[in-house]
C-alpha cells in the first residue's frame, strides 16, 4: 500500500479481516506479516489494532453522526480506514494528525468507489477537530456507562445487574486497557533469564510461579523460545492448579493447551488425554505441547467432548468449556461486537452437553472442575446447576478447602492466598472479575462423584 507505514497496513488488513469474521485479533497479531516488523511497529499495530477494537463502539457513533447519509452502509474499507484513523486522533496522542488522517485516505483509495477517500478525508477532518473523549467519572447511569466505555449496552445492563454498577464500572474500565501479560516460571533461573533480556517483571496476584510482565517484549525473548517461560493469563493458570490432582486426566475441552500444561507439568506421571472439536486447534497445541518435557504424557484427541464415549474411569476432569468470553474483552475485544444476547442459551445448551457428557468418565472417588472464561450465570452457576440436578451421583465441593489445599502446598502466595479468600469464592464456586482482580474473569466449580 502506497504511503501507508507498515505498521498500520498491517493493523488495517488484520481490522478488515476481524470485521469480515475471518479471524481473531489475538489470532492474527500472531501471524507472519506481524512478525516481521520491527518491535516498535509491531507494538504501533498491536495498538492500533487491539484500540480501535476496543474503543468501536465509540468510534463508530462519532463517524455515524458525520455521515450525510447516516443511514448507509459503509463498504467495509472504509469503515475501517475510518475507524483506524478516528482512533488514532481521539485515544493516540504521539500520532501526528496530518499521518492519521493521510494515512486513512490513502487506505480508502483500496475500494472501488472514488468519492470515497474524499469522504474519509472530509470526516477525519471534522474528528480532529472535536474534543477528545471526555472523563469518565461520577457515572451513575448503566446507558452512559456502556457509552463511555464503548460497550454494547445490554451486555453493561447484565454486569449492573450481576455485579452492581461500581464492579460494572470496573470491569469496563479493565476491558479498555492492554490486558496484562503474565509468565509462567518453568525452570528456577527463567526470572534471571528475563531480567537479562531487559524484561521487567512484577509478582503475580496469587500465583508464586507468576510474575507479571511490567516492561519490554516477552514474545520476542530467547527464555520464551527456550521453554523457560511460558505466556499464560494468571487466572486461567489458576484454574489449572486448582483442578489438581489425579493418574488418569481427561482434559475435554484442551486447546490452545495452557491448563493441559499444567496439568501435565503438576501430574508428571498421570496419562493425559486432551481432547478438542477443533482439528485447527488440536494440531497447534499438539505441535507446541509434545516438544516440552512434561508433553510424553499426553494424547491428543480430535472429539467432540459432547458425545464421547466414556468409561467411568478418569480420576480427574478438566471441563473448560466453550463459552461467550465475557470475562476476556480486555483480551478478546472483539466479542463484544459479535455476542447477541441470544447467544448465550446456545452457550448453555452447549456447555450442558458437554459437562453432563463428561460426567459420565469420572470414576467414583474422582473430580471434574467445571470452568469458563465468561461473567454469565447462564454459562456458569446454571449449567453446573442443571447437570446435578440431572444426575444424583455427584455434589459441588466449596472451592474453599481447593485455595487451602494449594496455598498448603506453596503454590500461592500468602497475599494471593488471602485475596482468594477474601474476593473470588462466590456460593463455594471461585470467579475472578477483570478488574476487581487484575487478571480475566473465570468461573470454576468443582463437582466430586463420592467413593
Ligand atoms: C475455552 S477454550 C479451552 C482453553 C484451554 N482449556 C486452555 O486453557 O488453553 C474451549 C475449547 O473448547 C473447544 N470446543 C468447543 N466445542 C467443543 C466440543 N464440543 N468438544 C470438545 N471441545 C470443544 C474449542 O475448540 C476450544 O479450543
Amino acid at each position: 500500500m502506497n504511503g501507508v507505514a507498515p505498521a498500520r497496513a498491517v493493523a488495517f488488513e488484520i481490522l478488515l479481516k476481524v470485521e469480515r469474521s475471518a479471524g481473531n485479533s489475538d489470532e492474527l497479531l500472531y501471524q507472519p506479516a506481524v512478525a516481521r516488523l520491527s518491535s516498535q511497529d509491531r507494538n504501533l499495530a498491536t495498538n492500533l489494532v487491539m484500540g480501535t477494537l476496543r474503543w468501536q463502539i465509540a468510534l463508530d457513533t462519532r463517524i455515524t453522526a458525520l455521515l450525510t447519509r447516516p443511514n448507509t452502509q459503509l463498504d467495509p474499507v472504509v469503515k475501517i480506514a475510518l475507524r483506524l484513523g478516528a482512533f488514532q486522533l481521539l485515544y493516540l496522542d504521539r500520532v501526528p494528525v496530518y499521518a492519521a488522517i493521510g494515512e486513512s485516505v490513502e487506505l480508502a483509495k483500496g475500494t472501488a468507489n472514488k468519492f470515497a477517500a474524499g469522504m474519509v478525508n472530509a470526516i477525519l477532518r471534522k474528528i480532529a477537530a472535536q474534543p477528545k473523549p471526555g472523563a469518565t467519572s461520577g457515572i451513575i447511569k448503566t446507558a452512559d456507562l456502556a457509552e463511555a466505555f464503548a460497550h454494547p449496552q445490554w451486555l453493561v445492563e447484565r454486569w449492573v445487574k450481576n455485579f452492581g454498577l461500581q464492579t460494572a464500572l470496573r470491569i469496563c474500565e479493565y476491558d479498555q486497557q492492554p490486558a496484562p501479560v503474565f509468565v509462567r516460571l518453568m525452570t528456577r533461573d527463567a526470572e534471571q533469564a528475563l531480567l537479562q533480556e531487559a524484561i521487567e517483571l512484577a509478582p503475580g496476584n496469587f500465583l508464586v510461579n507468576v510474575r507479571r510482565v511490567t516492561s519490554g517484549d516477552v514474545s520476542a525473548t530467547t527464555a520464551l523460545k527456550n521453554g523457560r517461560v511460558r505466556i499464560q493469563d494468571e487466572g486461567s493458570q489458576l484454574i489449572a492448579e486448582i483442578a489438581g490432582h489425579g493418574m488418569r486426566i481427561l482434559d475435554a475441552c484442551a486447546a490452545p493447551g495452557g491448563k493441559t500444561a499444567i496439568l501435565a507439568e503438576r501430574n508428571p506421571d498421570a496419562s493425559i488425554i486432551a481432547c478438542d472439536v477443533s482439528k485447527r486447534r488440536l494440531a497447534k497445541m499438539q505441535q507446541v505441547l509434545q516438544n516440552t518435557s512434561y508433553g510424553p504424557g499426553i494424547n491428543f484427541k480430535l472429539a467432540d467432548a459432547a458425545t464421547l464415549t466414556l468409561r467411568p474411569e478418569f480420576d480427574l476432569v478438566l471441563c473448560d468449556a466453550p463459552c461467550s468470553g465475557t470475562g476476556t474483552l480486555a483480551r478478546n475485544p472483539e466479542i463484544r461486537h459479535r455476542l447477541r444476547p441470544e447467544e448465550l442459551k446456545r452457550q448453555y445448551d452447549r456447555q450442558v452437553a458437554i459437562l453432563n457428557c463428561v460426567m459420565g468418565g469420572i470414576k467414583a472417588g474422582g473430580r471434574l472442575l467445571y470452568s469458563t472464561c465468561s461473567l454469565e450465570p447462564e454459562e456458569n452457576d446454571l449449567v453446573v446447576r442443571e447437570c446435578l440436578n440431572r444426575r444424583d451421583d455427584f455434589e459441588m465441593i466449596r472451592l474453599d478447602q481447593e485455595i487451602e489445599r494449594i496455598a498448603g502446598a506453596g503454590v500461592l502466595h500468602a497475599e494471593g492466598a488471602d485475596t482468594l479468600r477474601a474476593t473470588t469464592l462466590v456460593n463455594g464456586c471461585l470467579r475472578t472479575l477483570p478488574g476487581v482482580h487484575a487478571c480475566d474473569g473465570f468461573f470454576a466449580a468443582l463437582l466430586v462423584r463420592p467413593a
